[in-house]
């Protein structure tokens, strides 16, 4: 399904409730799945969150978890620690182009059993359970954290432990911490110091664990309100102090000028003016926030060049490669490298433009705040279930209207 886009209206107001993080609920769900007195609240209802919750409960041999990376990489690690259960894990086209070998070697040399059934290196993956004794094991950093987060909670449930190495320059750190901290709150005592993360024995608790929504997909509701010409946008539940490292927006976009305000169990968000130029950024703790910052600078007619993005090329797309071509085809000028891209201030924005998502929710929501500038059609607009299946409907509330295959 295609839409087109156009804003009715260039004020925003409107309260809207954002869905829990799906990084917090992958994770709680694997610790549910080790204890299952865990009671979780505000549970995602992303794809990949529900795609997660269903692998954990079936008893299949062939567990397809199609596009979601933190379900391959947390599972991956999971069922090898299951001693008795053989699955055959697999997932979409895509995920059999995102590499696993990192995780999967670290977790032959704790005695795992994983087979590669296709190319050497990714899914599908033929995993035989085992129980896992040894302790110890090093792995690399600056590929995905998700390899070290999976690794953190299959130690959790080891009666040994788990001490992880982490080798080389650290990627998506603060997911790292997401995980150390979600570990503590129910019961896993854990320490991270220097490059080792040590994950004792310890019993996990029965405890009930309160979601916050996604920062993530909070990010486009800052880039509309920074596209606009004033806006006053609650969103719900968001607090000061947060296990997401996405939480960064707020001090990003202040820049952009959009104002933070906290109250009790929310955000709103309003307009100032901004006198910016050019943006330059590292975005290697927050890699999900690139798309939708790089659409709003350019939106707003600001220059940007936003570094540590090599994570970028092996997730869902190719997403350097998928923002230079959808930028161009608006008029912007902009360069990518392997980690980087770099984009001049532009006056004017093509009416009318198709933007391809490339199958990557995050294109089709970082697009979409452009629409209060010019009408845009987004392509195969359903793939925002990914991680933020009612993304349309929180649209509609802010009077931007859509038209079905214009
Ligand atoms: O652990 C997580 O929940 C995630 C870690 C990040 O991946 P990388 O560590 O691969 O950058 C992020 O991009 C992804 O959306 C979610
Ligand atoms: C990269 C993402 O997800 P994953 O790696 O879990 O598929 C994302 O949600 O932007």
């Amino acid at each position: 399904m295609d839409l087109l886009l156009r804003a009715d209206s260039q004020h925003l107001k409107a309260k809207l409730s954002i869905g829990g993080s799906k990084s917090e609920s992958n994770r709680l769900l694997i610790s549910q799945a080790l204890e299952n007195g865990i009671k979780i609240e505000n549970l995602s209802n992303s794809d990949d969150t529900l795609v997660l919750q269903k692998a954990l409960q079936s008893q299949e041999k062939i567990i397809d978890i199609h596009h979601a990376g933190t379900a391959m990489r947390f599972l991956t690690a999971y069922f090898a620690g299951q001693p008795g259960r053989e699955v055959i894990l697999t997932g979409s086209n895509r995920m059999k182009e995102r590499p696993i070998h990192p995780l999967v070697e670290a977790l032959k040399t704790l005695g795992a059993n994983i087979e590669y059934l296709e190319k050497e290196g990714f899914p599908p993956l033929k995993i035989k359970g085992r129980k896992i004794d040894r302790n110890e094991v090093k792995i690399l950093a600056d590929i995905s954290s998700q390899y070290i987060s999976a690794l953190m909670l299959l130690g959790s449930s080891l009666v040994n432990g788990l001490k992880i190495h982490l080798e080389g320059k650290t990627t998506s750190a603060p997911y790292l911490q997401m995980t150390l901290q979600l570990l503590e709150k129910v019961g896993v005592k854990t320490e991270f110091k220097d490059q080792s993360i040590h994950i004792f024995p310890s019993k996990i608790q029965p405890k009930t664990i309160a979601v916050e929504s996604d920062w993530s997909s909070a990010s486009y509701f800052y880039s509309l309100v920074a596209l606009s010409a004033s806006a006053e946008v609650e969103l719900t539940v968001y607090h000061e102090k947060s296990l997401q490292g996405d939480a960064a927006l707020v001090e990003i976009y202040q820049q952009l000028g959009v104002e933070t305000c906290f109250k009790e169990n929310f955000v709103v968000l309003s307009k100032n003016n901004q006198d910016l130029s050019s943006l330059e950024l590292d975005l290697n703790a927050t890699p999900d926030l690139a798309q939708t910052i790089a659409v709003t600078c350019f939106g707003l007619g600001i220059a940007c060049k936003l570094r540590g993005l090599h994570t970028l090329k092996i997730k869902e797309t190719d997403r350097l490669l998928a923002l230079q071509k959808e930028l161009q085809k608006l008029g912007a000028a902009v360069r990518v490298t392997q980690d980087s891209l770099s984009l001049e201030a532009s006056t004017t924005i093509r009416e009318g433009v198709r933007i391809s998502t490339y199958q990557d929710h995050r294109m089709a929501m970082a697009f979409a705040p452009l629409a209060l500038k010019a009408p845009i059609i987004i392509e195969d607009a359903e793939v925002v279930s990914k991680s933020f299946p009612n993304f349309w409907e929180c649209l509609k509330k802010l009077q931007i209207i859509s038209v079905t295959n214009p």
